[in-house]
Order: structure tokens, then C-alpha cells, then sequence
């Protein structure tokens, strides 16, 4: 029997009437993105009746490459990608986007200074900040993975004063899933028993991994796990180096893993957060309960009513030993913020960092 053209043309009919989804990826031709942009165009975040566009963004030497991720995308055949635009243009690639994963940033090289690669990585930043503003969506999401990332993201946010601040994360749900690992792994326990982790700060080697407020099988983390020495000694510097741990196994950084969290972190804002549990997020830290600066990009617990939006929760407990390390990170951020002050329109940038901290992916 043959099929009329009508008939062809209606079997051509979206089988949905959801908006498309536009997702903007800076960085799409690096390792990370690899990963990430299959599981965006498999269905696996947004959903399997949720049709999406990707807006791929890449830098002059990546064009070619790009290039080469589109035909990929393109020889999956996945139904659910309806669109791929790619360029090197952020004003033209950020257009009507209702998320944007910001993953592409120079990699620090031998011998530079962390206050280089703020300068260098807080340009893109900047550049990006104001494309978003112009032409974004105005209730855009925005991810920053790029690195030095808490920075990154207040620059991007300083950048974007049409967008609101609270849209703005920076990614420490690799963190938070780490933290998870180690203590799942101690108490002899599925990963999924461990809830209630919080990140605090910067994700770099300063950041507090809180295992007071955590839980396993819905108890505290310091009932399940007796050995209290690895808790304060071990467990939180395993997690603050445990991209340097990789890297020195694998002689390159997470790519997949990142892009895991990656997804953890888009479902967390538009999945209702279970009851009584919360996620790790860099978030613009206005409002905080915890005395922590305002004007900061801080790595925070969150919860989300599953609409995008998420709120700060208020009501963890800080001791002494938690307090004198988020006062480290949160010192870290502010000098970082100094060294970037020509970025986001606070006179001239000047660089005193109090030490010459890692980034976790760093050896
Ligand atoms: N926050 C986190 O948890 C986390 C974890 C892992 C890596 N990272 C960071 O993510 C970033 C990317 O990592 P990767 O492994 O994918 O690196 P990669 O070097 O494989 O890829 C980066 C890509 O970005 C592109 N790029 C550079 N400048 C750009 C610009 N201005 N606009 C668009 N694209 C640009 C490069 O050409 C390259 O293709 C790094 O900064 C890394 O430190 C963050």
C-alpha cells in the first residue's frame, strides 16, 4: 500500500505540544560536554515527551570540533532534539535560551597563578554575562561549571542585571556527590541512603564538605559512622582533593562524572526536592541565614519546589569546627571577588588571595 503525502506529512507532526526547550552549552566541544550533551538529547534530564533545542557555543580553535559534536548529535537520531545551532558567537548562540550550562573556560596551564586565571576565565565571564542579558531568555537558568566557577558565576550575574541574581549557579554538585561517595563507602551503605550533604563555599580545596548535617538512613552521619577522627580529618580532605586524585589516575580531569552532577544539579531545580532533604548548590548567597557576605557566589543547601526557583534552607547547624572553615572559604571568595573588581564595576581589580589555593581538579 502506498502512503499518500498527507499521511506522511501528519506522521511528521510533533507528538507534543510542549515548548522546546532551549539549552545554550558553552565549552560543546570540550570533554565534559561530551558527555553531557547525549544525555541532554537522550531525554534522560528534561524528560521523554520534552523536545529541546541545543545552542552550542564553542571558542575559535574549537569551531572545527564543534563541527564535528553537531554531526554526532545528529547521527543519534534522537527524536527528541529538534534543533542544533552551533557558533562561536555567545550573542547569537544565547538567544531565547531558557538554560545556559556555561562549561567552556581555559584550563589553568603550568606555572599560572590562580589571580591569572581568574582575570583570564572572568573575561569570558563578563562577555557572557552581558550576551545573556541581551538576548537570553529573561528567566534563564544559568549553570557555570567553567573554573575558577563561584567567581565565574558572581561575574556572570554583575554581568546580567536584567536576569535575576537568583538564577545564577555555580557547580558543586560534583562535590556533593563525592562527599556522598566517601560516606556511603565508610558506612557500608547504597549511595542513595545518604541524604542531607551540603557543600559550603568554593569549589576549590577550601571547601567545607559538612558531614554534621548529614544523614544515613535518615540518621546523623556521626551515629552511623563511629570513627569521628576520619570524619574531621579524612573524609572532608578526601573530598576536597579528589580531582587531583583523579587526574593523577587518569592523567586528565572528571569529564563524565562532571556531567553527571551536571544533570543532578538541572533535575534538582525542576524536580521537587524530598521531603525534608535539600542539595547543594553555588548560589548567589543574598538572604542567607548564616551571616555568610551576601555580595557572594557560596556554595549553600537548597531546596526546590520543582519549578525552577529554589530557597536557601535556614536551619542547619553550624558548630565550631564547620564555623572556622566557612570563614576560610568564604575569606577565599571575598579576596577572589577583590581580584575581579574591575569585572563587576567595583573600581580596579587587585589580587591579594591568601594562598595560592587549588582547584579540586587541580594536582
Ligand atoms: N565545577 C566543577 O565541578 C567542575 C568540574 C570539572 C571541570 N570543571 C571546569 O570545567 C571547565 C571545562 O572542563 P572540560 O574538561 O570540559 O575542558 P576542555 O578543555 O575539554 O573543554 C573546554 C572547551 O571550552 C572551549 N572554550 C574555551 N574558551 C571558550 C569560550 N570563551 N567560549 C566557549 N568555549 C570556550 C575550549 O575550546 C574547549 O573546547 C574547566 O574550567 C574545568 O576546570 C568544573
Amino acid at each position: 500500500m502506498r502512503l499518500s503525502l498527507s499521511k506522511l506529512l501528519q506522521s511528521e507532526r510533533p507528538k507534543t505540544w510542549a515548548k522546546t526547550v532551549r539549552i545554550a552549552v558553552s565549552g560543546a566541544a570540550g570533554s565534559i560536554s561530551n558527555h553531557l550533551l547525549f544525555k541532554l538529547a537522550s531525554g534522560e534530564v528534561f524528560g521523554q515527551d520534552q523536545p529541546i533545542a541545543l545552542q552550542l557555543l564553542g571558542s575559535e580553535r574549537s569551531r572545527s570540533a564543534l563541527e564535528g559534536v553537531a554531526m554526532e548529535l545528529e547521527d543519534s537520531l534522537y527524536p527528541l532534539l529538534r534543533e542544533v545551532t552551533i557558533g562561536i558567537d555567545p550573542y547569537e548562540i544565547f538567544q531565547n535560551a531558557d538554560w545556559a550550562l556555561l562549561i567552556g573556560a581555559k584550563p589553568r596551564g603550568p606555572g599560572m597563578e590562580r589571580a591569572d586565571l581568574l582575570d583570564i576565565n572572568g573575561q569570558i565571564f563578563a562577555e557572557q554575562g552581558k550576551a545573556l542579558n541581551a538576548v537570553a531568555s529573561p528567566n534563564v537558568k544559568v549553570i557555570v561549571v567553567g573554573n575558577p566557577c563561584n567567581t565565574n558565576a558572581l561575574i556572570c550575574l554583575k554581568n546580567a542585571p536584567r536576569i535575576p541574581s537568583k538564577n545564577f549557579h555555580a557547580l558543586t554538585r560534583l562535590d556533593e556527590n563525592r562527599a556522598k561517595c566517601q560516606l556511603a563507602l565508610k558506612a557500608g551503605v547504597f549511595y542513595d541512603n545518604v541524604s542531607n550533604v551540603t557543600i559550603w563555599g568554593n569549589h576549590s580545596t577550601t571547601q567545607v564538605p559538612d558531614f554534621l548535617n548529614a544523614k544515613i538512613h535518615g540518621l546523623p552521619v556521626n551515629e552511623v559512622i563511629a570513627d569521628h577522627k576520619w570524619l574531621e580529618e579524612e573524609f572532608t580532605s578526601r573530598v576536597q582533593k579528589r580531582g587531583g586524585a583523579l587526574i593523577q589516575k587518569w592523567g586528565r580531569s572528571s569529564a563524565a562524572s562532571t556531567a553527571v552532577s551536571i544533570v543532578d544539579a538541572i533535575k534538582s531545580l525542576i524536580i521537587r526536592t524530598p521531603e525534608g532533604d535539600w542539595f547543594s548548590s553555588g548560589v548567589y548567597a543574598k538572604g542567607n541565614l548564616y551571616g555568610i557576605s551576601e555580595d557572594l557566589v557560596f556554595s549553600l543547601p537548597c531546596r526546590s519546589k520543582g519549578d525552577g526557583d529554589y530557597e536557601i534552607v535556614g536551619d542547619l547547624v553550624i558548630d565550631d569546627y564547620l564555623r572556622k572553615r566557612i570563614k576560610k572559604t568564604e575569606e577565599e571568595l571575598l579576596a577572589e571577588k577583590k581580584c575581579v573588581a574591575h569585572l563587576i564595576g567595583e573600581g580596579n581589580g587587585f589580587c591579594d588571595l591568601p594562598e595560592d589555593t587549588m582547584l579540586p581538579g587541580e594536582q
